[in-house]
C-alpha cells in the first residue's frame, strides 16, 4: 500500500487529502505542519504532497531530495525563485507542481490555450477568480496557470503582459495584456473565468469547484502516479493523459 506523507496536513486541503488517500486505498504516512520536521516524514513516506505555504517549499523539497522521494507541490503563491528551486529539485527526484489538481481545470487550460492561439491579438484576455475569505495569495495559482496557458497560446511570456493590480487612474488597457481580478469572500472553493473580449462579442471559458474534494482526489491521483517516476518536472496533463 502506497504511503503518502502530507506537508500542511492540518490545513483545509491537508485534511481533505487525508480523506481522499483512504478512499483511494492508500495510506497516510504522517503529516507535518508549522514548526514540524519535514525530513522525518520524507524518510518514512513513499511519496509526498505539499499543500502548506510557499515559505516551507525550500525545506520540504530539500527533505524530499535528501530522502530520494517524489513530491507533488500544490501550494500556491510561488514566485520565480520558487520555480527555480523546483527545477533544481526535479534534477534529483520526480516533482509535479500545479496550481490546480482538478481534471476540469487541467482540461480548461488546454481549451484556453487553443482559444488564445486561434483568436487574434485584438481579443482582450481577462481572468476573474473568486475564492473563500481565508485565501492568502492573489492571483490564485489557477488564475496564473490559466494566464500562462493563454500567454503560451499567443506565444508570449506571461510576465511581460500580466496586469494584476488595476486601481485608480490606470490609463487605457494595454493592447496584448492579460488582466487578472481577484475576489474573496465566504466559502467559495474556487471559481475561475477566462474572458476573451472582442469587438461586439465575448467568449467566456470557466470552471467552478463545488468543493475542495476535487482538488484532494486529483492530488492523490497525482501522488500515486508520481510514486514510481524517475527524476523530472511533471504536470497534471501528464497524469491525466491530456
Ligand atoms: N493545487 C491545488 O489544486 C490546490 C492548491 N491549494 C493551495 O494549497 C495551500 C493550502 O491551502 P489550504 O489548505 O486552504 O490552507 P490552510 O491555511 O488551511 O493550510 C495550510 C497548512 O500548512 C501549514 N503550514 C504552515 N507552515 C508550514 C510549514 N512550514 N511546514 C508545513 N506545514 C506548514 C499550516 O499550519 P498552521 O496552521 O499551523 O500554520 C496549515 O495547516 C494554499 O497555497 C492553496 O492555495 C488549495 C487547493 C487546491
Ligand atoms: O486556496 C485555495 O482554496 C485554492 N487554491 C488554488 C489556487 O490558488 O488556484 C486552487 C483552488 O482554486 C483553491
Amino acid at each position: 500500500m502506497t504511503q503518502i506523507g502530507i506537508y500542511g496536513s492540518a490545513g483545509r486541503m491537508g485534511q481533505a487529502i487525508a480523506r481522499a488517500i483512504e478512499e483511494a486505498g492508500a495510506s497516510v504516512a504522517g503529516g507535518v505542519d508549522a514548526g514540524g520536521d519535514p525530513s522525518a516524514l520524507a524518510k518514512t513516506a513513499d511519496v509526498l504532497v505539499d499543500f502548506s505555504v510557499p515559505s516551507a517549499l525550500v525545506g520540504n523539497l530539500g527533505a524530499a531530495v535528501a530522502a530520494g522521494k517524489p513530491i507533488v507541490i500544490g501550494a500556491t503563491g510561488l514566485g520565480p525563485d520558487d520555480h527555480q528551486t523546483i527545477d533544481d529539485a526535479a534534477r534529483h527526484v520526480a516533482v509535479l507542481q500545479t496550481g490546480n489538481t482538478s481534471l476540469g481545470v487541467t482540461l480548461l487550460a488546454a481549451l484556453v490555450r487553443q482559444a488564445a492561439e486561434r483568436l487574434g491579438a485584438d481579443w482582450d484576455i481577462e481572468l476573474v477568480e473568486m475564492h473563500h475569505r481565508h485565501k492568502v495569495d492573489a492571483p490564485s495559482g489557477t488564475a496564473l496557470l490559466l494566464g500562462q496557458a493563454a500567454a503560451a497560446g499567443r506565444g508570449v511570456d506571461l510576465a511581460s503582459v500580466s496586469d494584476s493590480g488595476r486601481d485608480g487612474i490606470t490609463g487605457k488597457r494595454e493592447p496584448g495584456h492579460i488582466g487578472f481580478a481577484a475576489l474573496r469572500g465566504g466559502s467559495v472553493a474556487g471559481d475561475h473565468m477566462v474572458i476573451f473580449a472582442g469587438e461586439g462579442e465575448r467568449i467566456e471559458l470557466g470552471h467552478r469547484a463545488e468543493s475542495r474534494e476535487i482538488f484532494a482526489r486529483g492530488a492523490v491521483k497525482a501522488a500515486l502516479w508520481l510514486a514510481d517516476k524517475p527524476a523530472g518536472r511533471y504536470r497534471m496533463e501528464d497524469v491525466l493523459g491530456l
